[in-house]
């Protein structure tokens, strides 16, 4: 078998990862001892999201990135791993549209469908924050606009704060490629919590 295609098969088992505190799937608890630095960039974008509705101190302490090709799905759950729930959950999707379930805080609820597409964000608070939800389907979409060319001196002007980050700082298409690749066939969610009280670190 040809390196490139045992490469593509290990890609396609690739679903999950974690950032920061790292989520223990078992026990569901954070420790200490699995975290790392969260990503800067995706801690910045999450603070100004965060900032324009209302929380001025939050801060992204964990996330979950969900990676899915066409015939994945996530089952219905809720995120209550988290010691602060009153701080917002914040979810970023690109690639591939899905359904999002969004339900209730008991299964006996109907949960509402909604379509999500690349580029759009989640948030959830309050009620909200505990409700069921989950991922039924990925949908193909021809709304590509990972495949458009981002790398114009005036689109980089425009990141401001985010211009010095790797992918901006680079302008290189080629770096850029495989990514918009694999978003051609697979969803990436990234969704971020904080997860200690405010003020602790
Ligand atoms: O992929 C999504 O939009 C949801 C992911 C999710 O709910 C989770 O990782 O907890
Ligand atoms: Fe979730």
């Amino acid at each position: 078998m040809c390196q490139k295609y045992k490469n593509f098969q290990l890609l396609k088992k690739l679903r999950w990862a974690t950032l920061g505190y790292h989520h223990n799937w078992d026990t569901k608890v954070y420790t200490e001892d699995f975290r790392n630095e969260f990503p800067s960039d995706l801690g910045l974008l999450s603070k100004i999201v965060a900032k324009a509705i209302g929380y001025d101190y939050f801060e992204p302490q964990a996330a979950i990135v969900n990676f899915y090709h066409l015939d994945s799905t996530l089952s219905g759950h809720t995120d209550h791993s988290e010691i602060n729930l009153e701080a917002p959950l914040i979810s970023f999707s690109f690639g591939q549209s899905a359904i999002f379930l969004l339900g209730g805080k008991t299964l006996e609820e109907k949960p509402t469908p909604l379509l999500i597409h690349s580029g759009d964000i989640i948030i959830m608070t309050k009620e909200a924050r505990l409700c069921y939800h989950g991922i039924p389907r990925i949908l193909k979409t021809d709304n590509t606009p990972w495949n458009t060319n981002n790398f114009s001196e005036e689109k980089l002007a425009n990141c401001g704060i985010f211009s010095d980050h790797a992918i901006f700082k680079s302008q290189n298409e080629e770096l850029w490629k495989p990514f918009g690749q694999y978003l051609n066939n697979s969803r990436i969610n990234m969704n971020v919590r904080q997860v200690l009280p405010s003020g602790q670190s």
